[in-house]
């Protein structure tokens, strides 16, 4: 590369003794320095602070440099050992083979790669005490757009820097992607470990679902058949575009297993860049971190559903104003937590939260439950009687759940606590003022049951100052940030688990009789049976989600088809279960899990093996 470059320089009529680096440098004016750099300048920027923090020794310069060869940037201490480069890598300063010769970003602009020029390499002898390093940055098209540069006076003390150099390269190019501003973002990698680096590839669809730009890596994944600007989603991804942008409504960030066209198995995550107005300050790279990395905390409910975000709305101005609410739902919906949220968001949130649930209480136990007693007034009682549940509820909120199954006779009991405010304890006349706000919950039609006679007409008013309905899971808009939220939480303590795409259809389509509550064991349930295996695939999730005969079909296309290992003459046992380990890894690109699930064992058990081959 050096050679080649040094027979351009010679070609270019430039001779070793000229002197335009320290003492003519050719300067295109400042004010086209902002017309050079646009995008480029915007996302290098904070790219190169942070690498300049980073890098060791302290003394080098910086620079980005467009495809044009203009430095549209450069970073250095102002010290006696990087003044002289300060003052080469000043902004506007050309730096083409045909001006300065072999240096590490002219080299690298011809030669479109990463070089180190050291010393001697340079053309120009007034460069030979100096070390440049320089690779390409790649643009939206993945064609190059200008380099990244780091110089100093003296060698390169560690590849360490190089490495740095690079990663920064590809931080620049990630941040170009994010500047684009209304687009799909899918980011992807043959392995998990990759995705949400800065060595992922990342892929740019516009809302229509077609290609507007790919990086460099993603060129490369999909190098068979090459990508073309515009192409559709459908042609490159073996799911539909507007289960995609489903996805990008909910910011799914799990990595989950996507499939290409071709067969291959990708992970993948999806972002969504936001609108960009012109001029405005540039979008940091996300945090689209990989399971792996992110800090993985319990979060709070997922309210992303439009119903659900209306009827919190509705009840919370209601609740205000001491106003009951009744919370309508199919059993598991999400009432208790929606009325706890009710609760917490209001003036009482510093008072108790006392929830009752009127369906797992025996019938001779409620009264003394919601009232409370004194000693003595019924065989049984507790010693210096108790207090009731309505009585702990003073000056904060009072949870009535399945208030439908209420007996009768004491609904007129209830009634009188509400309207008058007070209540008396079992066996005692002493009047208790109580002072809580009211949230009722039930699975059943309280109208049709008063209507039924099953319900106290005059209570049901009474507590239904407004009733707000919780939409049933497979009504709800928001499942798939559920399912991401609730697998977050679940695999908070263990290994991170990403999600197939065919685990995904399945929970998204079935109908969930059992709501959130059995969404919440089916991920718990599938975290534990795949836990050794990396991901969660239709195999994991229970027969009710997905029937044995779906799951049996599954499995036989599932497995990364890994050629089978010949056996050969002399070969013992143990080599030919060696050799068909390296074969799976091979086949699997390195994908640890993929290549234990090829092999028909766990992901422990193929660690525990590789760790026998390496002792060998
Ligand atoms: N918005 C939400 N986001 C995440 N998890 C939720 C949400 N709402 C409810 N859950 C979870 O679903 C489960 C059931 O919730 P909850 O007990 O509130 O339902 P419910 O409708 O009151 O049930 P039931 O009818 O049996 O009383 C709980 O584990 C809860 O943590």
């Amino acid at each position: 590369m050096i050679a080649r470059s040094w027979a351009r320089s010679q070609q270019y009529g430039l001779s070793p003794g000229d002197r335009v680096l320290f003492d003519s440098p050719v300067v295109v004016r400042p004010k086209d320095i902002a017309d050079h750099g646009g995008l480029l300048l915007r996302a290098a920027s904070p790219e190169m602070e942070q690498l300049h923090g980073a890098l060791a020794p302290k003394d080098w310069v910086l620079a980005c440099i467009d495809m044009e060869g203009v430095v549209l940037n450069s970073i250095g201490k102002c010290n006696s050992a990087s003044q002289e480069l300060n003052q080469v890598f000043r902004p506007g300063a050309l730096f083409l083979e045909t001006q300065v010769g072999t240096t590490g970003p002219s080299c690298a602009l011809e030669e479109r790669e990463t070089v180190i020029v050291a010393g001697s390499d340079h053309y120009l002898e007034e460069a030979h005490a100096f070390t440049c390093m320089a690779t390409p940055i790649f643009g939206l098209d993945g064609g190059i757009v200008g380099v990244l540069d780091a110089s100093r006076k003296g060698p390169v003390t560690s590849l360490y820097c190089l490495e740095s150099l690079v990663i920064a390269a590809r931080a620049i190019e990630r941040r170009m992607f994010m500047e684009l501003g209304n687009v799909l973002l899918v980011h992807l990698h043959f392995r998990l470990d990759i995705l949400g680096t800065p060595m992922e590839g990342l892929l740019a669809f516009d809302q229509a679902g077609k290609l507007q730009g790919a990086n460099r890596i993603g060129q490369q994944i999909f190098s068979t058949p090459g990508l073309k600007p515009g192409m559709d989603f459908s042609e490159l991804f073996d799911m539909p575009f507007a289960h995609a942008a489903c996805y990008r409504r909910y910011d799914l960030s799990v990595p989950f297993r996507m499939q290409t066209q071709w067969g291959s198995q990708l992970y993948a995550c999806l972002t969504a860049a936001p609108d960009k107005k012109p001029g405005q300050a540039p979008v940091p790279a996300r945090q689209f971190v990989t399971a792996e990395r992110r800090p993985i905390s319990p979060q709070g409910p997922c309210l992303e559903d439009p119903v659900v975000q209306s009827a919190l709305e509705r009840a919370r101005k209601a609740f205000a104003r001491d106003i009951p609410v009744l919370i309508n739902g199919e059993t598991g919906t999400g009432k208790e937590v929606f009325a706890r949220l009710l609760h917490e968001g209001s003036a009482r949130a510093s008072g108790p939260f006392v929830a009752i649930n009127c369906s797992s209480i025996p019938a001779s136990l409620i009264e003394s439950e919601l009232f409370g007693h004194v000693e003595g007034a019924f065989t049984g009682s507790r010693k210096g009687g108790a207090v009731g549940k309505i009585e702990q509820a003073h000056q904060g909120t009072l949870f009535l759940d399945e208030i439908g199954d209420m007996p009768l006779e004491l609904q007129g009991r209830l009634l009188r606590v509400l309207q008058e405010r007070s209540l008396s304890r079992l066996g005692s006349t002493a009047v208790i003022k109580v002072d809580c706000a009211l949230i009722c919950a039930t699975h059943r039609d309280l109208a049709q049951l008063s209507q039924e006679q099953g319900f106290r007409e005059d209570l049901y008013y009474r507590i239904n100052g407004l009733r707000v309905v919780l939409p049933a899971l497979r009504e709800r808009a928001d499942l798939a940030l559920l399912i991401n939220r609730i697998l977050q939480n679940e695999t908070a303590a263990h290994a991170p688990l990403a999600l197939e795409d065919s685990a995904l259809q399945a929970l998204l389509s079935y109908s969930w009789p059992g709501n959130i509550r059995q969404l919440h064991q089916t991920l718990r349930l599938a975290a534990a049976l795949a836990e050794d295996e990396g991901w969660i695939g239709l195999r994991h999730l229970p027969d009710d989600v997905v029937p044995a005969t779906a799951k049996a079909s599954a499995s036989e296309t599932q497995p990364i088809p890994v050629s089978a290992p010949q056996f050969l003459a002399g070969d013992t046992l143990l080599a030919s279960e060696q050799r068909a380990i390296r074969a799976a890894i091979e086949a699997c690109q390195g994908n640890l899990s993929a290549a234990a699930r090829s092999l028909g064992i766990g992901r422990a058990t193929l660690y525990r093996k590789l760790k026998a081959m390496e002792k060998e």
